[in-house]
């Protein structure tokens, strides 16, 4: 039977997704956040789906790019790239991303990490029209399944206002015996070997304290710590120099990249990055300074599947290693994230996922740490199926927000428990 592959309707449902009080550098995780689904629908029925950021000034060029798709076809990812897709640039100029913590904010940027949601929605209908799974579609997976790492957080116990769900079943994690404790259950619940800690919201020696309390529960184990650009570059060696004997990396210590490449020079840590080499353009002077050792891909704002391969070969071909950056995230990005990691030759490091932190989904079966692996789905497409009652019922959420929680703004939430609270001046020690 010939397919007819014709984009017939591309239908976008931005949702608020619950989120913990998790604490980072910049502020605190809101009750809710925003993200998009896309759906990409063929003439001959097949849908694709995908994932992305949720904000207005992701939605608003996803709305242009969603309209000018009909009639194209699904196979046309090469195509899609090429469009010209207006962004307001306005929307990105002197502007941190949600959280603060993803590096340069660009137009380019903007635009990819609307894209890439739709490359995975084709690659997900191309795959179901197939009977492909999508690691079929880029070249086959190397291995059968896929390591992530815990990513544990200093967390409140609650939101400050609460929700209509009450507070979550984690508790409070606000110094080492708390840390270790949630490592400990998020190893019970999903089986992870490797542990990585959100730092930069402690001063330095209360965060050293905590990886160091982990690496006698945990011994052996590969521990990261990520500050997110919070500390000078002599915080940064000293630290490097207390924990170089158990950390795997340190990640974004300090930032920019001529400061990471005076960090890199004073100590044998790899630094890991998903902040000062978020771009293809940002590749020469942090590998030529030699300024990190280790890249967090990240597909939605890398372009997409097919981009975070370009960029794991760009980085073989220059002896740096791969792993993966995860922001707030739900099934279907997991599927991507893992179908794409499944076929990436050099892939040392376990994977970053907040996907544990996310008690709802819009799948219909929620996918499924297995000592600490989620296995490569093998089914058409990404394998996985969108519940099409939760995707509703956290849009109706969506539409009856009045607008505060449609912009992921974290230092706003931390007002709600620190009025006065203002992202801190970096380096902040
Ligand atoms: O590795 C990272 O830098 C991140 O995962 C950034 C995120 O925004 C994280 O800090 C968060 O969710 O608070
Ligand atoms: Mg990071």
């Amino acid at each position: 039977m010939t397919r007819d592959l014709t984009i017939a309707e591309v239908r976008l449902t931005p949702i608020l997704v619950a989120d913990p009080p998790l604490l980072n550098t910049q502020g605190v995780h809101q009750p809710y956040t925003p993200r998009l689904i896309v759906e990409i629908v063929t003439a001959d029925g097949t849908t694709g789906i995908g994932e992305t950021y949720g904000d207005t000034k992701y939605l608003e060029p996803a709305r242009a790019l969603a309209e000018r798709l009909p009639g194209r076809s699904v196979m046309d990812v090469n195509g899609l790239f090429a469009l010209d897709l207006a962004v307001d640039e306005s929307r990105v100029r002197d502007a941190v991303d949600a959280g603060g913590l993803r590096g340069v904010q660009s137009a380019d940027k903007l635009r990819l990490s609307v894209l890439s949601a739709f490359e995975v929605a084709c690659l997900d209908a191309q795959g179901r029209a197939l009977g492909l799974p999508v690691h079929a579609l880029l070249g086959g997976k190397v291995r059968d399944s896929v390591e992530y790492s815990a990513y544990l957080f200093y967390k409140w116990a609650g939101h400050p206002a609460g929700t209509a769900a009450g507070p979550d079943p984690w508790g409070a994690a606000l110094d080492p015996a708390g840390i270790v404790a949630q490592a400990r259950e998020l190893r019970r619940r999903h089986g992870f070997g490797s542990f990585k800690l959100k730092g930069g919201v402690f001063p330095p020696e209360e965060e050293i304290a905590a990886v160091r309390a982990l690496a006698e529960a945990f011994p052996g184990h590969p521990l990261r710590l990520d500050p997110n650009g919070a500390w000078s570059v002599a915080t940064s060696l000293k630290v490097a120099a207390e924990l170089g004997d158990v950390l795997e990396y340190l990640e974004d210590p300090t930032l920019g990249t001529p400061a990471m490449a005076e960090v890199a020079a004073g100590t044998d840590v790899p630094l890991a990055t998903n902040m000062c080499v978020t771009t293809f353009g940002e590749i020469a002077e942090a590998f030529t300074k030699d300024a990190v050792q280790v890249v967090l891909s990240d597909h939605h704002y890398w372009g997409g599947l097919r981009n975070t391969r370009h960029l794991a070969a760009i980085c073989a071909a220059f002896g740096v290693g791969v792993s993966m950056h995860s922001n707030t995230h739900l099934g279907i990005s997991l599927a991507a994230m893992t179908h794409v990691a499944s076929t990436v030759p050099d892939l040392h490091h376990a994977c970053d996922s907040h996907y544990p932190w996310q008690s709802e989904d819009v799948l219909t079966e929620r996918l499924l740490f297995t000592g600490g692996r989620v296995a490569v789905p093998d089914g058409p497409g990404l394998g996985v199926e969108l519940d099409r009652d939760e995707l509703a019922r956290l849009h109706r959420r969506w539409a009856e927000d009045d607008g505060a929680l449609r912009d992921r703004d974290d230092a706003a939430a931390m007002r709600a428990g620190e009025p006065g609270w203002h992202p801190p001046v970096m380096p902040r020690w």
